[in-house]
């Protein structure tokens, strides 16, 4: 990585990071702080050193920059929520008026900043010791900022031309795409390509798998991430067929990668909320369109209720949020229909109760009965001829 020629920690070197907005050459500025960075810190006070939160840090470093009379930022957030120049606007602006700042630092923000929506689309999975080793052996060189990516790169930017002018990477022969919404790239891609991991990790660790790339080669498996992109997802997406199902075989050809070890326990990190956020979103639009349920993507449900109530010392444990690993060591004698209904009910994991939804709670407990009578490969087996009837 020869890219970077300096870092400075905003919280060992608070002046310095505040120096860098009179820095006249600085004109872009990155963030990749998970969808838990981009979040308004109601505690977060202006002389705070640092101040809590980033959209806070950021706030701050922008009145710095304002006082400097030097002209704002082009803002690139590449965090994976919904309108992410906009969200990360919406929370510096919280704690400017916060701080009571004046009238004229709200003008500058607004006229000579631009908060763009950004979607990044590449699978990072980061290196195993004994790839960094081999690095290490190939180069002589031994590289703390080391990590493994797949070729494919996209990155869509929703901004004003102006800023294409200012950032011409297209030309540089980047991956780089600007568009005037980012919303139907970003819904395709998360709903099929996050929303896909989502929908097979569950199904393949109890599977036994343990990469994405073998899934792909697991003829019960593969028919499933199939029916549930081509059949259940696609289907609801916004953009036209055709470049979804293209998007769609070039997301399992991603996924088929005989270089890239994408671990599914990786991908299972939080699957509630990815469940909710990437998957949720398709059910409800099939059952609105088709008034029926998508099969496969309710199957996907019991999946994850099989995973997460999986008995201790059977695979590795599952991660998530402290309610939801609550819910199911409170729950482990109960069976699969019952289990269904109450993760089902609970709003607060849902933002609304699943049980509501017309035949979702009988389908996913017969699908949960199944895996765990049958074993998955069986289950998968039957929900794949259910689903065509
Ligand atoms: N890994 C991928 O394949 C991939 C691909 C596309 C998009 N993304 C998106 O990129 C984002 C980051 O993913 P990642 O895999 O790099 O995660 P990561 O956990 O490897 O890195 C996140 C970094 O953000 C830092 N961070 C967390 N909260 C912060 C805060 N409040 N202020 C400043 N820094 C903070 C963490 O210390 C960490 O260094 C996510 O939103 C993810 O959805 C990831
Ligand atoms: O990074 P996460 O944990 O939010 O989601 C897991 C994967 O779906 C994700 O990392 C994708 O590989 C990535 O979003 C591809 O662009």
């Amino acid at each position: 990585m020869s890219c970077i020629s300096r870092a400075v920690d905003v919280f060992e070197e608070y002046d310095a990071f505040l120096r860098t907005a009179h820095n006249p050459n600085m004109r872009f500025i990155l963030s990749n702080t998970t969808e838990a960075g981009i979040v308004y810190e109601p505690s977060s006070r202006m002389d705070d050193r640092p101040p809590a939160g980033f959209p806070a840090k950021l706030a701050r470093l922008l009145w710095e920059r304002y006082q400097t009379g030097l002209p704002g930022y082009i803002i690139f957030p590449c965090e994976l929520i919904a309108d992410n120049g906009g969200t990360l606007r919406d929370c510096v602006l919280r704690h400017a008026r916060d701080w009571g700042l004046e009238a004229g630092f709200f003008r500058w923000l607004e006229e000579e900043n631009a908060f763009c929506s950004t979607l990044v689309d590449r699978i990072v999975t980061g290196y195993s010791p004994e790839q960094a080793g081999a690095v290490a052996e190939a180069t002589g060189l031994e590289d703390k900022l080391l990590d493994v990516a797949e070729p494919f790169a996209q990155w869509i930017i929703e901004a004003p031309e102006w800023v294409q002018g200012e950032f011409p990477a297209e030309q540089a022969g980047l991956p780089v795409r600007f568009v005037a919404d980012h919303r139907p790239y970003r819904e395709r891609k998360v709903r099929i390509l996050n929303g896909g991991h989502t929908v097979l990790t569950p199904a393949a660790l109890l599977s036994g798998h343990t990469l994405v790339r073998t899934c792909m080669a697991d003829r019960g498996l593969r028919n499933f991430l199939d029916g549930a992109l081509f059949q259940e997802i696609i289907p609801t997406l916004s953009l036209p067929r055709a470049e979804c199902e293209d998007f769609a075989r070039a997301v399992e050809e991603r996924f088929d990668n005989p270089y890239v070890d994408h671990r599914l326990m990786d991908i299972a990190l939080n699957s509630v909320s990815k469940w909710r956020a990437r998957v949720l979103p398709s059910v409800e639009a099939f059952h609105r369109r088709q008034g029926a349920l998508p099969l496969r993507l309710v199957f996907s449900f019991a999946a994850l209720c099989a995973l997460y109530s999986r008995g201790e010392g059977e695979g590795c444990p599952v991660r998530d949020e402290p309610a939801v690993l609550d819910f199911f060591a409170r729950r482990q004698a109960d069976g699969p229909e019952a289990l269904v209904a109450a993760f089902a009910a609970r709003v607060d994991f849902w933002g609304r109760d699943l049980t509501e939804l017309p035949g979702f709670v009988p389908a996913a407990g017969r699908a949960m009965a199944r895996i765990r009578a049958d074993g998955m490969a069986a289950a998968l087996e039957a929900c794949g001829k259910e689903a065509l009837k």
